[in-house]
């Protein structure tokens, strides 16, 4: 059997994803964003063309590093979580029977207890379809949010991530799959000798169990990350089934996907136990001419500002006080991720005195045509062993994401490169991973 790809939609309970300006295409509605048949509309157009899964990006706030607020981000429709997509996951999950559903939650903010609690719920109902976006946040604002006086350093939010998925994975096993025994006659729900405490104790975290959530068809939530930094890649490489990483040229994500299977099968598990999906924002037309004009214009929608404080908000720093003499790095502390900040940095050398403005047009990779020059392009990146596959970033929504399932779906799965109908009713059952431990 040929190699087929990973494919996940990158979605926002919000207008906008990663492009700026997508909103203000003519294609893009605006009147449903609170609205559940939105969610459940893309939801349903994805599961037709066999998506792995989606899942939401998210963020415990509102942007306010750029320029001392969040002016720009309100004014012109930077990236918001406009509802918490743990409301909103149920009721794609209801509209659905085999897409994988992901949520982005911090353990850096949230207790483990609640964590497993809330993830193992949504796994049950969806019948084991849900993933975990795990997160460290990476914004001092979120971190306010939630009353700490400030973002502990990476090192060490990684270090209590480790500790928060430890105490999960053993707060999901509190229940046996044979625990329930379900006999009116005797009068015997469950099996007591078949529930557990968790008792765990570490540096950061403390939790007793057992949960009350029972196993779900898929055992427990998929375990995801998309952190690229060092100490980042060695927690992926423990836990992750699912990697999700930016655009990067050829050569360096060849060396990154390599490095991280390595470091996988290190960590004692197989190189398919983790699948590295990676970020590809598609422009499609009918033909690649079309396709070209369509990215001019969308492009040509983009309000400098806005982008500039995307790039404050992703790297961590206020891009407004930099100069092309600053190191990125020490202004954002321990805010950024870190491939935004090797990015900011190479725009600083490259831009210099000109930094501001390169900064308030830098736009990530596009790859814009026809469905058969996209599919060709997506070809060409997986099978260089770059990827595992693609999360698929909507520049209109939900227009995008309907151009793709309906135009390039088709064109990858006549190269064989993509499944025809789903293998699996669970998420981890389509992707074929194995958690780490
Ligand atoms: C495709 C993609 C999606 C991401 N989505 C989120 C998100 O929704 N929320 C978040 O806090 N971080 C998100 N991140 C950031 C990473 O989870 C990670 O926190 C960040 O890269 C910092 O970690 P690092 O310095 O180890 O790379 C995303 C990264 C990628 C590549």
């Amino acid at each position: 059997m040929s190699r087929k790809m990973n494919l996940f939609a990158y979605l926002k309970t919000g207008p906008t994803a990663l492009h700026p300006a997508g909103w203000r295409h003519p294609e893009a509605t605006l009147g449903d964003i609170l609205k559940p048949s939105r969610y459940e509309n893309i939801a349903r157009t994805l599961e037709a063309a066999c998506f792995d899964g989606c899942f939401f990006a998210d963020l415990q706030g509102l942007y306010d590093i750029h320029a001392g607020g969040y002016d720009a981000y309100v004014r012109y429709g930077g990236q918001i979580s406009y509802l918490d997509p743990m409301t909103v996951l149920p009721v794609m999950a209801a509209a659905t029977r085999y897409i994988g559903l992901g949520a982005t939650l911090s353990t850096t903010l949230l207790p483990a207890y609640h964590l497993a609690r809330s993830l193992q719920s949504l796994d049950v109902m969806s019948g084991g379809r849900v993933a975990w976006n795990i997160v460290t946040s990476a914004t001092e604002l979120e971190a306010r949010n939630y009353g700490l006086d400030s973002l502990p350093d990476k090192e060490l939010r990684y270090d209590q991530a480790d500790e928060v998925v430890e105490a999960c994975m053993k707060l999901w096993k509190s229940w046996d799959e044979d625990a329930w025994i379900l006999d009116k006659e005797r009068g015997i729900f469950g099996d007591p000798s078949k529930v557990h405490y968790a008792n765990y104790e570490g540096r950061f975290v403390r939790t007793r169990g057992p949960i009350t959530i029972p196993r779900s068809a898929q055992g427990h939530p998929v375990l995801m990350q998309a952190g690229s930094s060092p100490r980042g890649t060695e927690f992926a490489a423990r836990w992750a089934e699912l990697v999700f990483t930016f655009y990067a040229p050829k050569e360096k994500a060849i060396a990154s996907y390599n490095t991280l299977k390595e470091k996988v099968v290190e960590a004692g598990r197989r190189p398919t136990d983790c699948a590295v999906a990676m970020l590809a924002t598609c422009i499609i037309g009918e033909t690649d001419s079309i396709g070209r004009e369509k990215a001019d214009y969308i492009n040509s929608l983009v309000v400098g500002e806005l982008n500039a404080a995307h790039l404050s908000a992703s790297a961590g720093v206020d891009v407004t006080k930099l100069s092309d003499k600053n190191k990125v790095g020490s202004e954002a502390g321990s805010q950024g991720m870190h491939a935004s900040i090797e990015k900011l940095v190479e725009l600083q050398k490259t831009a210099k005195a000109q930094f501001m403005e390169a900064a308030k047009k830098a736009l990530p990779a596009q790859i814009v045509g026809s469905p058969k020059t996209v599919a060709d392009k997506l070809e060409e990146i997986f099978t260089a062993g770059c990827c595992d596959g693609f999360v698929l970033d909507p520049v209109a929504a939900p227009s995008s994401h309907e151009a793709f399932a309906r135009a390039v779906v088709p064109e990858l799965q006549r190269r064989g490169l993509f499944r025809t109908q789903y293998e699996a009713t669970t998420l981890r059952g389509n992707i074929r991973t194995r958690p780490g431990c």
